[in-house]
């Protein structure tokens, strides 16, 4: 059975990872951090550093400043951690590499398989469609969240710009743009309203005709089912940053 501390446990992710590990006996939820110490029904702390329970990993849903001092905390306790938080900032991604370096940490923006498969497709279309189609991305979540763009919407521009040698320079909507598109550019925009979970639609639109591949979460579930999986996977790898295409590739 793996043993779970569930970083922003009171929150909305950290209600569906509870719910999904009650329903599996692989995983026991045995502590919770969270800055709302609301009570659950395991101990919740406001502070990592100060769970007295024992654990395998920490699994992280929670606000991009809290990142750093969670991981401060995992590297003393030397516990393994599923970084699911988004909006991460430069100097804060740099914590989680100095420490992955001591502990296995498993970071994705989008934990759900879907998203990872749209990476892959996303990736081919753009090696093809590289010199004749402009490339945008859409992303649509709920009125709720803090950051934008998307995490996701980040993650699959860098893959973009990952098989296009960073050609792509990234404009984030276009309402200060007096002037035509360039087409190394790739346009990120994000939508927010009501409770949609989360979409994301890449663009390549050509000379009359587009191409438009697409993902649509239609519950947290699947975020949480894949944050489990990576949390079973990480317990066992080496130091190191792992992300989805590692849990992918295992299979
Ligand atoms: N990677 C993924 O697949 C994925 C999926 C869904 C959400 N997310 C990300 O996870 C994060 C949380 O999403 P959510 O919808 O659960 O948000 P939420 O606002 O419902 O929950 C966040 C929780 O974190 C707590 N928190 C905030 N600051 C804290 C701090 N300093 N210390 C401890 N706890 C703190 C809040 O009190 C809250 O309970 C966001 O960054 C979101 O983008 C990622
Ligand atoms: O609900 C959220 O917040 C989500 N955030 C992630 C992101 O920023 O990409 C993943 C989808 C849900």
């Amino acid at each position: 059975m793996i043993r779970i501390i569930i970083h922003g446990c009171n929150g909305k992710m950290g209600k569906v990872i509870t719910k999904l590990a009650a329903e599996n006996p692989d995983f026991k939820v045995v502590a919770g951090v969270d800055k709302n110490t609301s009570p659950l029904d395991f101990p919740v702390y406001s502070d990592l550093k100060d769970v007295k329970e024992e654990a395998d990993v920490v699994i992280d849903f929670s606000y991009h400043e809290a990142v750093p001092n969670l991981v401060k905390a995992a590297l003393q306790k030397k516990l393994p951690v599923v970084i699911a938080t988004t909006g991460l900032s430069e100097e804060e991604l740099k914590v989680i590499e100095e420490a992955s370096k001591e502990i296995p940490i498993f970071k994705s923006a989008n934990m759900s398989l879907g998203v990872n498969i749209l990476i892959n497709l996303v990736k081919e279309a753009a090696k093809i469609l590289q010199q004749d189609f402009d490339i945008e991305i859409i992303e649509k979540h709920h009125n709720m969240k803090k950051d934008a763009p998307s995490g996701t919407a980040l993650m699959i521009a860098d893959s973009i710009n990952q098989v296009l040698n960073d050609k792509k320079e990234y404009v984030y909507g276009r309402h200060t743009k007096t002037e035509q598109r360039k087409p190394n550019e790739l346009g990120i925009h994000a939508v927010r309203g009501g409770t949609i979970v989360g979409e994301h639609q890449v663009i390549f639109a050509g000379h009359d005709e587009v191409i438009t591949i697409s993902h649509s979460a239609q519950s947290r579930e699947i975020f949480g089912y894949g944050a489990l999986q990576a949390a079973k996977f990480i317990i066992n790898q080496k130091p190191g940053l792992y992300t989805m295409e590692d849990l992918v590739k295992k299979g």
